[in-house]
């Protein structure tokens, strides 16, 4: 399996939410005392109306004149309700964003730990900064729908049933009428909001445009500077600009337009109340009181719909945020660690042996053919061929960044599979082309090795390898800081520190893929003797790209197409004709350019 599993994406939204909440167990911890603060918060907003409508009709137009005392008690129970309402609401809005954090905290991590877990063939096969946006971005759509949407949704519904059931106690025939007027609105809003959510999807796309553009132009702008092509990016990052500027807008005069016609329906629904309330009130059925409290009630029950896009909207995000969350998770990764049942490698030098090994990227023809190879302990193999014969992939076969499609790669005779992944990467090692560097010092980043060594350990490391001198070179030493991705340090540099890095890790098998970039020859000499050091009493394999390596080892295992056609130790291979001899003499021949 190489791309993320999107099952999730053809699930129900309920089951999508159910699922969702269930990965962060936080969510659910004290909701009951939640939703109670909720239910007190919106409770409380109809004393207001209760107790005006008391006071009109028993304090003021009672039928013994105004009866200031039972004002004062109505007024008194009103401001407490208004204080218990306002705690309930503050109490209710802290414990929402505790349980929130801490849930989407726990969906970060768990989503992390499962990208962390995917194979390299899963991670390369996405687009670039896909996976990082389903743990950030993602889950940020999330956080907004349960701070904020999640809880409303549940407020503003209770809103509207406590409101509607008292405007209908109240009066009937006015509470019908307030229905008949938002019924046609709540359609509109349905509609509304799909063509909201889909405006935004487009917003969202763009913004994805425009990220992808801006972050080429910087990345790439030493290109972009040497082929004069300033214009054309620039023209390119305005056309993306423009092209978010257009759809944000149309978004936005979308959502616009959604409260001047809510707002519009209220002003109707009132009006309609006032006409029909008086008519009511002179036919005896209705009281002033009850009336200024019906229309208070109109607006409580106003303002869930007006938000009600906007809810439904976040809503739809966050199950789609969920959904993309889900799809990391549910992937399983396809190069598992056997865990405490797998079996831990005892030290020493490491014997390899390829056994009837084929492999295909996912989707592709095979790329290794009948790989059958044995490899002894502290020996020195260099591997050879032309570009895209298949040595990059055998290297990485080899640290199980990936499993064969068919046969086995066992190490000191044990199946790659059935190894520890802590013991695995303690006893192999893999020095990549690009030995990725941190922006830390030039000391952390060999430490990365071993992150317990001491500086003097790493001193002593370097001086092995043949390094002090380069050290001292240096302004700050250990602590020269490398810059990111360690470009404050030349190529040859980054080799030094990618080599010192796998010495201190000391592992008892070495894969290397040897850089290309062509260094100085004072820095080829402290690479070539830091190789020495390095692979000296391990087995090592390396990616041989010059022939300094290739003469050195003990044996020379040659690629075409897939398959090893020559192995042997390099005099031999070049007294023959043969991939060997032609390679070779490439070799020679770039040499004299
Ligand atoms: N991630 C990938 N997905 C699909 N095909 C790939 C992938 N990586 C390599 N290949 C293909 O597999 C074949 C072998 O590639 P590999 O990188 O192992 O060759 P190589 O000998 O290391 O080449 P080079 O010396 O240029 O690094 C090539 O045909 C290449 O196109």
């Amino acid at each position: 399996m190489t791309t993320l599993n999107e099952a999730a994406v053809g699930e129900g939204a309920l089951t999508t939410l159910r699922r969702g909440l269930r990965l962060s167990p936080e969510f659910r911890a004290g909701l009951a005392g939640t939703l109670l603060l909720a239910l007190l918060a919106t409770a409380g907003r109809v004393v207001v109306p209760i107790a005006v409508q008391q006071t009109i009709d028993k304090g003021l137009g009672g039928p013994d004149g105004p009866d200031i005392g039972f004002v004062r008690t109505a007024v008194l129970a009103c401001a407490l309700a208004v204080a218990v309402t306002a705690l309930s609401a503050y109490a209710m809005n802290v414990r929402l964003y505790r349980t929130t954090e801490s849930g989407l905290a726990t969906l970060r991590i768990k989503a992390f730990r499962h990208v962390h877990d995917l194979s390299m063939l899963t991670q390369s096969s996405e687009r670039r900064g896909a996976l990082v946006s389903r743990v950030t971005g993602d889950v940020d759509q999330i956080s907004q729908f349960m701070q904020w949407g999640g809880l409303l949704i549940i407020v503003s519904t209770g809103q509207l049933v406590v409101a509607s059931v008292l405007m209908a106690v109240y009066s009937w025939p006015l509470a019908l009428l307030v229905w008949a007027a938002f019924v046609p609105l709540a359609f509109a809003l349905r509609r509304f909001q799909r063509l909201i959510s889909g405006a935004y999807t487009r917003v969202r796309e763009r913004m994805g445009d425009l990220l992808a553009v801006v972050s080429e132009a910087v990345v790439g702008a030493s290109v972009i500077r040497a082929y004069a092509a300033e214009d054309r990016t620039a023209r390119r990052v305005d056309e993306t600009v423009e092209e978010h500027r257009r759809a944000q807008t149309r978004a936005q005069g979308l959502v616009a337009l959604t409260f001047p016609s809510s707002e519009l329906v209220a002003a109707v629904a009132t009006a309609a109340v006032v006409v029909a309330g008086t008519l009511l009130g002179v036919g005896g059925d209705l009281t002033a009181g009850e009336l200024v409290a019906f229309l208070f009630l109109v607006t409580l029950f106003v303002s869930p719909m007006q938000t009600a896009t906007e809810v439904l909207n976040e809503a739809q995000n966050a199950i789609a945020g969920w959904r993309r969350v889900l799809g990391v998770l549910d992937t399983v990764p396809d190069v598992a660690d056997p865990g405490g049942e797998g079996e831990v490698l005892p030290r020493g030098p490491i014997e390899v042996r390829f056994e009837d090994v084929e492999f295909a990227y996912p989707g592709g023809p095979p790329v290794l053919h009948d790989v059958n190879v044995d490899i002894a302990p502290r020996s020195r193999v260099a591997v050879v061929g032309e570009t895209g014969s298949g040595k990059t992939t055998f290297a990485k076969l080899l640290t199980r960044l990936m499993d064969p499609t068919s046969g086995r790669v066992l190490v000191d005779g044990v199946p790659l599979d059935r190894v520890r992944f802590s013991s695995l990467r303690e006893r192999i090692v893999m020095v990549p082309q690009d030995g990725f560097l941190f922006d830390a010092t030039l000391g952390d980043n060999i430490r990365y090795g071993r992150p317990d060594a001491t500086d003097e350990e790493v001193l002593r490391a370097l001086t092995e390898l043949g390094l002090g001198d380069w050290l001292e070179g240096l302004p700050r030493g250990l602590d020269t800081p490398v810059g990111q991705r360690g470009e404050s340090l030349s190529a040859g540099e980054r080799q030094l520190v990618a080599l010192a890095r796998a010495y201190i890790a000391d592992p008892d098998l070495l894969v290397l893929d040897e850089a290309t970039s062509a260094v100085d020859p004072a820095t080829e000499v402290r690479i070539q003797r830091a190789l020495d050091g390095v692979t000296r009493g391990r087995t090592a394999i390396s990616i041989a790209h010059r022939l300094s390596t290739a003469e050195a080892a003990d044996e020379v295992l040659v690629f075409d197409a897939g398959r090893i056609v020559q192995r042997g130790p390099h005099a031999e291979l070049v007294a023959v004709p043969g991939v060997y001899a032609d390679l070779h003499a490439s070799w020679i021949a770039q040499r004299r350019i």
